[in-house]
C-alpha cells in the first residue's frame, strides 16, 4: 500500500507536484500516467524519500520510507537505470545491495536468473546496453522480495520481447498480492499492463479509474448492420436510441448492444453486425492531458 496525501514539491517557482493525493492498493498494477514533466518521477522520488516534499506526506506500508528498516525487503524500485557504477560487475552490484539489507548471495543468483542476466553476471555494467541495465535495475528491485514495487518508465530501452517480459513480470507480482506502481506516458502501454490508472498533469491528479471503467466511459456507439435497416431504425428510435448513418450500417447511441439485440429479436429483425465501439483510449487520454502538456510541437504552441 502506498498513500500519498496533499503531496507538494516546488523547484524554484515551478510547482512540480501540486497537492497530490492518492492510494495505491495491493494486488493490482496501478499505472501512473502523465505527459513529460507531469511530476511522475518527482512523486516517486518523494515516496522513496529521495526528494523532500514541501507539503504533504507519502507513506509506504503505513510509514514514511525513511522509517523502514532494511527497505529493500519491503520496497523495490526501478528509477534511473543509469545510476549504477559502470566499473562494477552486475553480480557484485547486487551482492553489495544484498549485504546492506542482510540478504544472502542465493537471492542474487535467483534474481539474476529471473531477469535473464545469469550469463552476463560477471560482466561490467559499463558494457551493458540500456535494456540490460533496465533488467539489472529490475533485479535489484526484486532482490528483497518486497511487498511494494515502483517502476519509473520500465519499458524504456527494452525491445518488444523485453516489453512483454516486464509487463508479465509486473502482472505476476501484482497477482501474488504485491502493490505495483508503474509510470508511463503511454496510455496504450498501460491498457495492456494496468488494472487501475492515475492520470496526472502539471503535478495534479486529473483522473483516477479502473481500466475497465475507463473503457466504458469512452464507449462511443454501437455499430449495427440489419437485414431490414428501415425497420431496425424505427425500432431503435422508438426505444430511445439515436440512429445515425454509418458506412458499415448504422451508428446507434443511447442503448447498449445487449439492449439493441433484444429489441431486434422482439421485432424479428435479423442483425448481421452488433459491435460496441470505443473512442481510442490514447486519444481520450491525450485530450484529457492536453492542457497539462509542458512542451508542444510548433503548430499548437
Ligand atoms: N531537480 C529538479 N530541479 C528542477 N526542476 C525539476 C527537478 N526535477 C524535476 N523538475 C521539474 O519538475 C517537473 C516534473 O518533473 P518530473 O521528472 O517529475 O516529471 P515526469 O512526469 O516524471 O516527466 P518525464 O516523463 O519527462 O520523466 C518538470 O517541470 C521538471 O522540469
Amino acid at each position: 500500500m502506498i498513500e500519498v496525501s496533499e503531496l507538494t514539491k516546488r523547484f524554484g517557482r515551478r510547482t512540480a507536484v501540486d497537492r497530490l493525493s492518492f492510494t495505491v492498493k495491493p494486488g493490482r498494477v496501478t499505472g501512473f500516467l502523465g505527459p513529460n514533466g507531469a511530476g511522475k518521477s518527482t512523486t516517486m522520488r518523494m515516496v522513496l524519500g529521495l526528494d523532500r516534499p514541501d507539503r504533504g506526506s507519502a507513506r509506504v506500508l503505513g510509514r514514511p520510507y525513511d522509517r523502514i528498516a532494511e527497505p529493500l525487503r519491503h520496497v523495490g524500485a526501478l528509477l534511473d537505470a543509469g545510476a549504477m557504477h559502470p566499473g562494477l560487475a552486475a553480480r557484485d552490484h547486487l551482492i553489495a545491495l544484498a549485504r546492506a539489507n542482510r540478504l544472502g548471495a542465493a537471492r542474487v543468483d535467483t534474481v539474476l536468473e529471473r531477469v535473464g542476466l545469469t550469463d552476463v553476471g560477471r560482466r561490467r555494467i559499463g558494457g551493458f546496453s540500456l535494456g540490460m541495465r533496465q533488467r539489472l535495475g529490475i533485479a535489484a528491485a526484486l532482490l528483497g522480495e518486497p511487498e511494494v514495487l515502483l517502476f519509473d518508465e520500465p519499458v524504456n530501452g527494452l525491445d518488444p520481447e523485453g516489453i512483454r517480459w516486464i509487463r508479465d513480470l509486473m502482472r505476476a507480482e501484482a497477482a501474488t498480492g504485491r502493490t505495483v506502481l508503474v509510470s508511463s506516458h503511454l496510455m496504450s502501454e498501460m491498457q495492456l499492463t494496468a488494472d487501475h490508472v492515475l492520470v496526472i498533469g502539471r503535478g495534479r491528479l486529473i483522473l483516477e479509474s479502473s481500466m475497465a471503467d475507463l473503457a466504458e466511459r469512452f464507449r462511443r456507439d454501437v455499430l449495427v448492420a440489419a437485414a431490414d435497416p428501415v425497420a431496425a431504425e424505427s425500432a431503435f428510435t422508438e426505444a430511445g436510441g439515436v440512429v445515425a448513418p454509418d458506412p458499415e450500417g448504422m451508428s446507434v447511441t443511447g442503448l447498449t448492444a445487449e439492449r439493441l439485440g433484444e429489441i431486434a429479436l422482439r421485432h424479428g429483425i435479423t442483425l448481421h453486425r452488433l459491435t460496441p465501439r470505443s473512442a481510442s483510449l490514447e486519444d481520450s487520454y491525450l485530450q484529457l492531458t492536453a492542457d497539462a502538456v509542458e512542451f508542444r510541437t510548433g503548430e499548437e504552441s
